[in-house]
């Protein structure tokens, strides 16, 4: 049984709940809106902590981080540093060298592991050979409804073009994948948003060329219930990167 304490109790946190599978135990859960923690723990029989504390002394192997990038800035070394790996979704964290070498520095003094889901893309298995062998171009593309930014547009738009880590800088809530696509390539993507008013679903489109040869990947996500910027597929993304921790067999590199 692998006992899991969320931190943020928003879309993916619910989604997390919902789709839990049976050797995943959710056993403590926190917000900044106690209101929320306690729902979310109501439906699942966890312990609702009302503040970071509560949380830290809450008894979990996993925090799951579902909340966002000041979460991780803010509470990701105490998590690592209590012994507990991090799997964390708000990847925008990790953006600067400095944040991130502190989380990496505490995972390795406490023995455990800062893990990256793959969470709305795909293909971040194979990505990683960017850190073997060169790749020459690493893209991604990104298309949302423009209500997913909290924007209206008659047409499509193109809002941003550059590198993943200015895009983060820039809209926090909508391309934690191209930090994560940079983390797994070894290379800092180049990043195109646009908002499309044709568009319903979360689309990601990944471009990777190199030594390997070339790949396009396009991802069609379908948002989540409460909050059109994050695709469902984040959250199942991280209850099969949670279900494989116990498993004998792991598939995918
Ligand atoms: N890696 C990936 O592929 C993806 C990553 N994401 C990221 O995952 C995170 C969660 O997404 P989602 O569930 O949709 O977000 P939601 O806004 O639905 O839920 C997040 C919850 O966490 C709370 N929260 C935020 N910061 C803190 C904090 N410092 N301490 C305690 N609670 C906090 C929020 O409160 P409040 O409302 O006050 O902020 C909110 O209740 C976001 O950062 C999102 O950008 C999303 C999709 C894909
Ligand atoms: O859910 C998505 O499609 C991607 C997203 O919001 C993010 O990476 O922050």
């Amino acid at each position: 049984m692998i006992t899991v304490g969320l931190l943020g109790c928003g879309n993916i946190a619910g989604l997390i709940a919902a789709h839990r599978p049976g050797n995943i135990r959710i056993a403590a859960v926190y917000d900044r809106h106690v209101e929320r923690a306690d729902d979310l723990a109501g439906r699942l029989g966890a312990l609702a902590c009302h503040d970071f504390n509560e949380f830290m002394a809450a008894d979990y192997r996993v925090a799951v981080e579902a909340a966002s990038i000041g979460a991780v800035v803010d509470h990701g070394e105490a998590l690592l540093d209590s012994g507990r790996d991090l799997v964390c979704l708000s990847v925008g964290a990790l953006a600067d060298t400095a944040p991130r070498e502190r989380l990496v520095a505490a995972a390795r003094r406490a023995g455990r592991v800062l893990r990256v889901p793959s969470g709305a893309l795909f293909g971040l298995d194979n990505a990683k050979v960017g850190r073997i062998s060169r790749l020459t171009r690493v893209l991604l593309r990104t298309t949302k409804p423009p209500r997913a930014l909290g924007l209206e547009a008659g047409a499509r738009q193109l809002l941003f073009r550059g590198a993943a880590g200015e895009c983060i800088r820039r809209y926090p809530k909508n391309v934690n994948v191209a930090v994560a696509l940079s983390l797994a390539t070894g290379r800092e993507a180049e990043v195109e948003l646009w908002v499309d008013p044709a568009v319903e679903r979360n689309t990601h489109e990944v471009v990777l060329e190199g030594e390997f040869g070339a790949v396009v990947i396009t991802v069609h996500n379908l948002p989540s219930p409460d909050n059109p910027a994050t695709s469902r597929l984040a959250a199942l993304s991280v209850l099969a990167l949670l279900s494989d921790l116990d498993n004998p067999l792991v598939v995918g590199t």
